[in-house]
């Protein structure tokens, strides 16, 4: 492996020291942030970010709240679940774990979130904040992945960055992000026409397509930082990401793991969030 490992647990601890001092000096005028974390059904995955997600609350000194509602709960009591935390004043920040089971209208709900206490800017009025530049939040898996990017030493400022996927969580307020850090971006996905040479332009490439081992070192310049946003499950049920770690650890410059890389960073972003909306 000749790429630098970029260490998504390591950059996040870094992080959450700073955090904590944040929660210190809040708790001095009485406040402790609170982040609501809701989960419908019992996907086993979903089960270990939500436990991750606590277990980086507590370590921060932050108030979590777990509501874990059966399969089966229809749309107004989860309506009614999110209007309770809307006014819950020991409540800054709400999460509703996506995606929710068929029959739920994922899109209402996003949008029943107070836009001050949607940690994820999930929601069509913070989606458009980040678009004209000017947010309070900014979605935790782009943003840590920014942060990532900053840890790597490289200026993002006139490089190829190119985005592959374009979901409304990663890939589009990714290219916002790296836009405006004045990069020159690319989005491609499932569409786009010799995605490789498309690929091979980027100094900086980020994955999020959800296909594990997607991206092959043929399809990555020498000395590029690749960052990996999958969360698969390959033959053996073993955690992997959407890039060939193995293969492109050898041509890139530097490189996220999985795990170990965006998921922690995710996790950290959302504390942030969390302590952003506490401070009113
Ligand atoms: N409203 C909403 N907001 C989200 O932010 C959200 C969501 N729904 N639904 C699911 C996805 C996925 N996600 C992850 C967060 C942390 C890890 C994470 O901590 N991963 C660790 C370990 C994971 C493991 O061991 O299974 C790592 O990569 O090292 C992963 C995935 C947040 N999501």
């Amino acid at each position: 492996m000749q790429a630098k490992l970029i260490d998504g647990k390591a950059v996040s601890a870094a992080l959450r020291e700073q955090l904590k001092e944040e929660v210190a000096a809040l708790a001095e005028d009485g406040i402790t942030p609170g982040l609501a974390v809701v989960i419908v059904g019992d996907d086993p995955a979903s089960k270990v970010y939500v436990r991750n997600k606590k277990k980086a609350c507590e370590e921060l000194g932050l108030h979590s709240e777990e509501y874990a509602l059966p399969a089966e709960t229809t749309q107004e009591e989860l309506l009614a679940l999110v209007d309770k935390l809307n006014k819950k004043p020991d409540i800054d920040g709400i999460l509703v774990q996506l995606p929710l089971p068929a029959h739920l209208d994922e899109k209402a709900v996003i949008e029943a979130i107070s836009p001050d206490k949607d940690v994820d800017a999930f929601s069509a009025v913070n989606v458009g904040k980040i678009m004209i530049g000017d947010y309070k939040f900014l979605p935790c898996t782009p943003a840590g992945i920014m942060e990532l990017i900053k840890s790597t030493g490289i200026e993002v400022k006139g490089r190829e960055c190119v985005v592959v996927g374009r979901s409304n969580i990663v890939g589009k307020p990714m290219a916002m992000l790296l836009l405006h850090q004045h990069g020159t971006v690319t989005i491609c996905h499932s569409r786009t026409a010799d995605l490789p040479s498309v690929t091979r332009r980027a100094d900086i490439l980020v994955v999020a397509v959800g296909r594990a081992k997607f991206v092959t070192a043929d399809m990555v310049k020498p000395g590029a930082v690749v960052i990996d946003v999958g969360m698969n499950r390959d033959e053996n049920g073993k955690l992997c990401g959407d890039v060939d770690f193995a293969e492109v650890a050898e041509v890139a410059g530097a490189i996220t793991p999985v795990p170990g890389g965006v998921g922690p960073m995710t996790i950290t972003m959302l504390m942030r969030n969390t302590i952003t909306a506490a401070k009113k």
